[in-house]
């Protein structure tokens, strides 16, 4: 939208003058009217410009001095831009035939306001008014530019919260926001004028720390976030506490380029979180070299169940009364064709990390029930279920469509949890855990001891089984607390009603002292190693005392 025009004829006069440009353009400077030369108009112009005409005037002259109308000089048109009395007028000239020339003003004074503000916003985390990750990257990029000059060093501190989703999910997403805004607070109100805190993603933060002359200022950095992040919030009434687990990466030592540097703290930050969270960690090179590890054993996993190289083995489960075998504990293993063997210990974390567990354990579930209906009834197959499975919301039907599909009566079916299940998202796990009893399928908890609540999960669900985890068992013949242990939990599953497994029995004198102490089950290296499939049918052969 044009705010003004200036018509000026080839002898440099103007011949048309309009629009409320010339309010600005005039006034007590004069007025530019039908008749004003040329001169003239400049003349008000460096009026009204006042203290800033040699600014205009240089905005102005590359400009107009080669367009000045000259009867047979070559005009062109041209832009500019020059700031008069608080405005920013855009001039545009524009050649008109017969060596005329028109001069048009808009305003844009109100337009570059919105843009620069439009600029800044996307600069800016719209919750915390913190920078985002766009302006975190110019200014480390900035900085580092600086160690380039100066060699005046930096720290990227990346931040992630911990235990911050379960507030979000449970008080929901209002009262998340309350508290990220205060997390937002500490962390400006702990680092220097010219250090950057930046929010770059739901619970992610990060801080530039410039001026870093030794590792150490870092470090004091790294403490103090994490002391200052994990003190308890109060938000609209309510006490919460989460903590802060801290990657660091130092410039030029862990890198001199923004991707390098992030990438760096973020590795640090994942060996925080693996360390029990709540912590702070630098970067090492090794990181790096474990991570690419990580990467080929997750390609290669996303591989193994089409190329079948998961197996399940068998570990016997023998009930002490009558030395009879009730059941048997299905365990995945992994054949790579390079790797050889692959523990569960070493994979199935990793699985339950990206999700993975998914798809194996339902081909876990499937696969054993397969087995079981080959073996002779009542005999049992007890699958372990990991905490991502229960995220799912298919687990109940992937469960009755195993048993549909093999045909094993889901009596003969039990799912073995940990604590981890229980720990998440209560209300639906155990609305899960109830529809699969409702089915005939028994629930065990496993590691039973080992967890912070093991005894208060036993109020929460009516467990059938209660697995003692294997080192109270190895602790028998050390420690005199290990047979205390067992004799009390083995009380507490016979008031509850429950079967009590002792695991990992590996000596005929631990076999005794559990017997001793009133467990009803046993299961460990004594009673066989897990076995293949077809090892145990020739198990049940060999022992038909067990059936
Ligand atoms: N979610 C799933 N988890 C699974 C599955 N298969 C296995 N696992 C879990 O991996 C962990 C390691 O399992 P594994 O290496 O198979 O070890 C099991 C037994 O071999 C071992 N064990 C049994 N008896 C003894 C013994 O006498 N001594 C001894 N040192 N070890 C013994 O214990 C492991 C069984 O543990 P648990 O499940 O707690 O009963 C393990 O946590 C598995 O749960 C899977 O399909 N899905």
């Amino acid at each position: 939208m044009r705010h003004g025009l200036l018509l000026i004829d080839e002898r440099g006069r103007v011949v048309l003058a309009s629009g409320r440009i010339l309010n600005i353009l005039g006034g007590r400077e004069g007025v530019i009217s039908q008749g004003s030369s040329l001169r003239e108009v400049l003349r008000i112009v460096r009026r009204c410009a006042g203290g800033a005409w040699g600014q205009v005037r240089a905005q102005m002259w590359s400009h107009v001095r080669a367009r000045l109308p000259r009867p047979h000089a070559e005009h062109i048109s041209g832009t500019f831009e020059m700031t008069l009395q608080q405005h920013l007028l855009e001039v545009h000239l524009q050649p008109v035939t017969g060596g005329r020339w028109a001069v048009a003003f808009e305003d844009v004074t109100a337009r570059r306001a919105a843009e620069a503000e439009a600029e800044a916003m996307a600069r800016r985390d719209p919750l915390t008014g913190l920078p985002n990750r766009l302006l975190l990257r110019e200014r480390l990029q900035e900085a580092l530019g600086r160690l380039r000059r100066s060699r005046e060093g930096c720290a990227v501190l990346l931040i992630d919260l911990d235990r911050f989703k379960p507030v979000n999910d449970t008080l929901g997403h209002p009262m998340g926001d309350a508290l990220l805004k205060k997390v937002a607070d500490r962390l400006r109100s702990t680092v220097r004028p010219t250090d950057t805190v930046a929010r770059i993603g739901g619970d992610e933060f990060v801080i530039l720390q410039t001026g870093v002359r030794e590792a150490s200022d870092t470090q004091a950095l790294a403490r103090r976030l994490v002391d200052l992040v994990g003190r308890t919030y109060m938000v609209d009434g309510h006490l919460l506490t989460i903590g802060a687990s801290v990657g660091v990466a130092l410039a030029p030592g862990d890198g001199s380029e923004a991707d390098t540097l992030l990438k760096n703290a973020d590795l640090a930050l994942y060996r925080a979180k693996l360390d029990g969270r709540a912590t702070y960690r630098f970067f090492e090179p090794e990181m790096d070299a474990r991570m690419q590890a990580r990467r080929r054993l997750e390609l290669d996993m996303r591989q193994a169940l089409a190329r079948r190289e998961f197996q399940l083995h068998y570990q016997p489960q023998l009930q002490l009364e009558g030395n009879r075998l009730v059941g048997c504990e299905a365990l995945i293993r992994w054949q790579h064709p390079v790797r050889g063997t692959v523990s569960p210990l070493d994979f199935i974390p990793l699985a339950e990390e990206i999700g993975l567990i998914v798809p194996i354990g339902e081909w876990v579930m499937r696969q054993a029930c397969r087995d079981a209906v080959t073996w002779p009834a009542p005999l049992s197959v007890a699958v372990n279920v990991s905490p991502a499975q229960f995220k799912s919301e298919r687990l109940v039907e992937m469960v009755m469509s195993a048993l549909a599909a093999s045909g094993l009566p889901a009596t003969r079916l039990e799912v073995e949890i940990t604590e981890g299940v229980l720990l998440q998202e209560s209300e639906r796990t155990l609305q899960t855990l109830h529809r699969l009893r409702e089915l005939g399928v028994r629930v065990s908890m496993d590691d039973f001891g080992t967890g912070y609540s093991s005894l208060s999960y036993l109020r929460s669900f009516p467990f059938d089984k209660i697995k003692i985890d294997r080192s109270f068992v190895s602790d028998l013949s050390s420690n005199r607390d290990g047979e205390a242990i067992i004799r009390a939990i083995a009380g507490l599953g016979k008031s509850l009603g429950m079967t009590t497994v002792a695991e990992g029995v590996e000596t005929a004198d631990q076999l005794e002292r559990i017997r001793a102490e009133g467990c009803t089950d046993v299961q460990g290296y004594l009673i066989s190693r897990p076995i293949s499939a077809a090892e145990v049918l020739k198990f049940l052969t060999a022992a038909p005392r067990n059936q």
